[in-house]
């Protein structure tokens, strides 16, 4: 189903475990700035409303989504979250270099999930337009930070 077909804030709290005593890390891209965040406010407000306390919510910045792998990684060395969401926001330019900067994240973000103990969300936008990454990031189809929000907690917990 594609996004446009679902709001991506749209979620049943009840159905949703307490984040209360939880640690979440929240990694976040410089490179389009008004998308990433908004996009990192849709993950506060989320976290919050779920019950995470704010001295428990971890906050980096790196220059751009190619260095959000090393971002997460380095954090999840130095803080040991519980879940470390990674936020970004790629826009096609007018170059292949689009297609490199999002397989790399992608799976660099990947890879941390395979080798390290800790759950790292892919929060990364990757759109053609500067209008559909609005549209994503608090926008007509809701935000991204949100969905990823709920997908930190259910990993942070998988299994206990
Ligand atoms: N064009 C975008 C970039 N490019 C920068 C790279 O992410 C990286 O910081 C640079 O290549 C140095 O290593 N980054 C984004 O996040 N979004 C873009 O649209
Ligand atoms: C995703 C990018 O790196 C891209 O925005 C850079 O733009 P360009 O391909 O025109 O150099």
């Amino acid at each position: 189903m594609a996004t446009a077909n679902r709001n991506l804030s749209h979620y049943d709290k009840d159905s949703i475990p307490d984040a209360s005593h939880l640690k979440i890390g929240i990694v976040v891209s410089e490179w389009n700035e008004e998308i990433t965040e908004g996009l990192y406010q849709g993950a506060h407000t989320t976290l919050v409303e779920c019950g995470l306390k704010e001295d428990q919510l971890l906050r980096w910045n790196v220059p751009g989504s190619f260095e959000l792998t090393f971002g997460c990684k380095k954090m999840i060395e130095e803080l040991k979250p519980d879940a470390v969401i990674a936020i970004g926001s790629v826009i096609r330019g007018e170059t292949q270099h689009f297609d490199f900067v999002c397989s790399a994240t992608a799976q660099g973000i990947k890879d941390l999930n395979v080798n390290t103990a800790t759950p790292v969300i892919f929060c990364v936008l990757t759109d053609d337009t500067l209008q559909q990454a609005k549209d994503r990031s608090g926008g007509t189809h809701g935000n991204k930070g949100t969905e990823a929000a709920i997908a930190a907690i259910k990993m942070a917990v998988l299994g206990k």
